[in-house]
Parts: C-alpha cells; structure tokens; sequence
C-alpha cells in the first residue's frame, strides 16, 4: 500500500470531497441500521396482537423515510467519492504524461510505446478503482462491521452473535489466500495487454510494409497469438475471481444456518422475540456485504496497488540529461560551433559511434558532413542538441560548454530537420507553426512555406494550408514532408539551422531552389548540413567526410577534390549518375 504514497499530494488537495463523502456514506450506514429496529418493532407488536392500521402505516411511512434518506445519501457520496476518484484518474494520467515527456529520447528507444499506453489505460482505471471505490468499501465494511455486531449483541444476546461469526476466520482466511492469487494473476493479465497494444499499434505503424511484402497473414497469425495469451491469462483471472465470490457466498451462508438453527431454538423457548430474531438476521445480513467487501476491497486494493507501482517504477525514472544546477540560459547566439576530442558510445553500445571529432564552425558559416551510411553523421547533430550527453570531450557552442547551457535555450537556437520528418496529424499550417505556443500569422507560415519549396503543393490541395495530415487526411509525399519539416524548421529564423538528410527525396533542381532560398535566409546564421550528395554540400564553407565515426577528409569543396581521396570519388561517381539519368 506504501505505492499510493505517490499521490499524497491530490490526496491533501482534495481531503475534503473525501470527508464529505464518507460523512455521507456514514450517514447511510447509520440509517441502515435502523431499519432492522422498525422490523423488530413492527414484528414485536404484531406477536403481541397491538399491530393497527395505524401502526403499520407509522412503520411503512418510517421504511420509506429511511429510503428517501438513503438514496439522498447514496447520490452525494457517490459524487464526491466516485467523483473525486474521477478527477484522480485525470491527475495521474496528466502527471504520467508530463512525466514521459522529461525523459530522454533513449528511453523511448528501450521501451515500448504499447506498453506505456497500457500504463495510462489501465494501470491508471485500476487505481481509480481503488482510491474510488476501494475506500468506500474501506470505511463501509469497517463501520458496518462494528455497528452491526454492537445492534446484533444488545438486540439479542452475545452468544448468538458468537455463533453467527463462527465463519468469520474462514471468511479471512480464504480473502487472504484468493488476493494473493488474484494481485499475481491481475499483474500477468496487465501485462499481456501491453503486449497486445504494443503489436497493434505496432502493426498499423507498419501497415505499409506489411501490405507491400504481402504479410497479411503471418501478422494475423502473430496477433491471434497474442490475443489467445491476453484471452488465456484474463480467463485465469475470471477463473479465481469465479471461484472466490460464490466461495464466500456459500461460507456466510453457513452463518445463516447457525443462526437459524440456534435462533430459532432460543425463540422456541422464549429467550428473544421473533421480533428480535427477526431483525438479528436483518443485522447478518447487512453483516454479510461488509464480510465479502473486505475480499472486494482487498482485491481491488492488491490490483491499485499493482497498477500503482508499474507507473511508480515509471514516475521513478529519472531523464538522463537535465539542466547541471548551474546552468546559463542563452539569448539568440552568434552561432559558433565547436567540438573538441568528442568521442561518444551510445548507452549499451560496444562501439563508438564517434572518435575524436575536432571541428569549429564560425557563427555564420556553414559545415557539410558526408559520409556512408551508418558513418555517425546523425550522431553529431544528436550530441549538439544534448539528446545524448557525452562524457569523452567536449561540445561549444558562442564559447559555452553546452553542458552548462539549459536545454530549452540550446534547443531553441536551432531549427532542426530531422531525418524522419516527422508531422502531426493536425493542419498543415499548424504543423509548419508548431515551434510557436500561440498560433502563428498565417502570412509567416505562408513565407515559410514559400522558401521551402512546398507552397505550390499546399494550395493545390482542396483545403490548402488548413489540410489535415495523416489518418483523416492527406498524406505528403516523401519529398513534400522533407520540404514541410524544413518550413517548420525555418519559421522560427533560428540561427543555427540544421538540415539532416533533408533534401533526399526532392529533385536537384527543386534541391538548388531551396538551398538558394536558404542562402539568402540564413545570411549570418550557421548551417549544418547533413547529405549523402554532393550537390547538396559542395557550396559549404567546410565539408568534413566520416567514415566509421572519424573524419577522414576535411576542407572546402575544391580543396577536398585534390585531395584525390573518397571524396572526390564519391563525387565522380554521382556526376556520372547524374549524366547517365539525364540521358
Ligand atoms: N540510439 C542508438 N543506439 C545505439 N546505436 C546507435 C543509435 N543510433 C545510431 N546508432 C549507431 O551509431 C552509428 C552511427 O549512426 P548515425 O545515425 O549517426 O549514422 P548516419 O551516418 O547518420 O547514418 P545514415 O546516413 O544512415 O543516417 C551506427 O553504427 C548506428 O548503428
């Protein structure tokens, strides 16, 4: 139970719904107490022959008074206990959220993204579940418990009630053994539906490739699989549940029985009224739902508290790169760039992805990389915006370590175009603006839009810039997504862009547009430019080639041809790809 200790803070904030909940649900319980007493009343006169019409009018106006209070009653803690329950689900989702949103992109390379929609899904309904009504059952069954045992005794006499709690150590015993059971088996049945998100969304993240390589059916197969085992494990868990309620159902059942057969004798011989016995066994039976809520509340409890620890363990995680304590924010920089003896493994790796990379670029000027796939080219955009942190070396940027630098500021100084180019599923004007917190003017986007290249495509489309990208609407092209990621990019007139494989999928001479529309946009900003072609990079101040994580070849276009090394070669051969298409 120590893993709700997580939300001390929402229970503070909200203590009084939850008093004013349980003052409501002691109210109901304190009525339902009562009525055992007019049965008794109504029964006792009626033995006696002094029941008139009058009386049962009196009782049935007093049975219906009880009720109107209940229902009253029921609706109010019902507010404030579900309710609030409801507004915790909301916080800890939102919380979660937040959470996943601080870590780094590495933990989003080990875990799985079903997995972690599992997590805000059903880990997040099964501690509602025991906050909302793990604790009215809580403080039901407790209060219930005492009253009813307290009216059963000064109803009748001690030792009936004695008799009638002989169950009460199975009734324990059985709670105890079945929630351990069930907390094992709710656990492997939460995690079985992870599986099962995590291949659907995964599925329909690769329908294309599923559909292209005619798999159809071996990801049916698979998914049946998966569903079998979720299928398998949930009737594991109906099975326990299945056994456990009719098991305690037929245990206090046996309580019914004594309390008949000794009851029933100490009525025969005049020891209580029938009225008594009569209400008695209305005491036991409003004895018997607290009885099975103790397995209720036990079991939802053991499943809070399961579901509470798997986003505990989550919560704990802490991101690998923060702010240092000290760390200085940067206004708009100049742009200068420098990495000094930067080596770098990503975390397990056994390789380094980077040796001893040494190159400075002034504020203003632009440095290509090129090199093979695989060479660690994406890698040194990754260590310049701290997705990574390095610990052989050291990375400037305007003469500040960037380890010394927030976050939000380096990031914000540059306009990155990733190589995914990844787009929401929103409009496309929206897309394109997404650096910005308020909506950006359209005019901006437009502009934007424009030097990217990709303005004529958007307006041809029906709904132009308000287009929806993605499940409700169009889907860009390779080569329009490149052009809207790097719209997106440049909106924000960062001073250092950075351009990851980005032009791959245009056409040269779209290619030379842009890269003249950048030219005059990035005059005095600094430019990084990522590209496995020459045509792309050969105007840079500085080119340096990777290959295996180390640059091999440095310097301006015309210095790296007589080098006569792989640079040049690269370039003859693309020159005769180039003449060969044209042909
Ligand atoms: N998150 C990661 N974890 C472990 N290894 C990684 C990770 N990302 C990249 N690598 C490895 O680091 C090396 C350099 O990768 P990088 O993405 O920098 O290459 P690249 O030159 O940009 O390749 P490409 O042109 O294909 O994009 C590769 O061997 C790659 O397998």
């Amino acid at each position: 139970m120590r893993a709700f200790i997580t939300l001390k803070d929402f229970f503070s904030e909200h203590k009084w719904s939850y008093m004013l909940g349980v003052f409501w649900l002691l109210i109901i319980d304190s009525i339902q107490l009562i009525v055992p007493q007019i049965l008794r009343s109504l029964t006792n006169a009626f033995e006696k022959n002094m029941l008139t019409i009058n009386g049962i009018i009196k009782y049935s106006l007093l049975i219906i008074l009880t009720g109107v209070i209940i229902a009253v009653g029921r609706y109010f803690w019902r507010i404030y206990i579900l309710g609030t329950s409801r507004i915790l689900e909301y916080y800890l989702r939102d919380k979660f959220f937040n959470h996943l949103l601080t870590l780094s992109p590495n933990y989003f390379n080990t875990h799985k993204t079903g997995d972690l929609m599992a997590h805000a899904t059903n880990d997040v309904n099964a501690v509602r579940m025991a906050i909302g009504q793990g604790t009215i059952m809580i403080v039901d069954s407790i209060f219930l418990i005492i009253l009813s045992l307290i009216m059963m005794i000064k109803t009748t006499n001690l030792r009936l009630t004695v008799i009638a709690l002989f169950t009460l150590p199975f009734i324990i015993i059985v709670v105890s053994r079945f929630g351990k059971i069930i907390h094992k088996r709710f656990r492997i049945v939460q995690e079985a539906f992870s599986d099962l998100t995590d291949t659907t969304q995964e599925n329909f993240a690769g329908i294309r490739v599923i559909k292209s390589f005619v798999q159809e059916d071996l990801v049916k197969e698979n998914f049946t699989q998966v569903n079998k085992d979720n299928l398998k494990k949930n009737l594991n868990l109906v099975k326990i549940s299945g056994t456990f309620h009719p098991f305690i159902q037929f245990i206090s059942s046996i309580s019914f029985l004594l309390v008949i057969w000794y009851g029933g004798k100490q009525v025969i011989l005049n020891e209580i009224s029938l009225g008594d016995f009569i209400a008695f066994n209305s005491y036991l039976g409003l004895l018997i739902w607290p009885m099975m809520a103790v397995g209720w509340v036990i079991n939802i409890l053991q499943r809070g508290a399961a579901s509470m620890e798997r986003i505990n363990s989550i919560l704990d995680e802490k991101p690998d790169i923060v702010d240092n304590s000290n760390a200085i924010s940067l206004n708009r920089v100049k742009g200068k760039i420098e990495f000094k003896n930067v080596s770098f493994k990503y975390p397990n790796a056994t390789n380094y992805a980077l040796k001893n990379i040494n190159f400075t670029i002034e504020g203003g000027k632009s440095l290509a990389i090129v090199g093979k796939t695989g060479s660690g080219k994406t890698s040194i955009v990754n260590l310049l915006l701290r997705l990574y942190d390095i610990e052989e070396g050291n990375i400037y940027l305007d003469n500040n370590n960037i380890k010394n630098v927030t976050l939000k500021s380096l990031r914000e100084n540059v306009g990155y175009v990733p190589q995914d180019n990844f787009l929401f599923s929103t409009t496309i004007e929206d897309n394109i603006g997404f650096a910005f917190d308020n909506k950006v003017a359209s005019e901006k986007v437009f502009n934007a839009a424009q030097l990217a290249e990709v303005y004529d495509n958007i307006i041809a489309f029906p709904n132009g810039f308000e287009t929806v990208l993605g499940e409700r609407g169009v889907t860009l092209s390779g080569g329009q997504k490149q052009r809207t990621s790097i719209a997106r990019a440049i909106i924000k007139e960062p001073p250092i862009i950075i351009l990851d494989d980005s032009l791959s999928s245009v056409d040269t001479e779209t290619e030379e547009k842009i890269l003249k529309n950048l030219e005059k946009i990035m005059d005095n900003k600094t430019t990084i430019i990522i590209s496995h072609r020459i045509s792309t990079v050969k105007a840079a101040d500085e080119i340096i080639l990777l290959e295996d994580g180390k640059i091999i070849e440095r310097g301006n276009h015309e210095e790296l041809l007589t080098l006569e090394g792989l640079y040049k070669d690269l370039y003859e051969k693309q020159l005769l790809e180039e003449k060969l298409n044209r042909q």
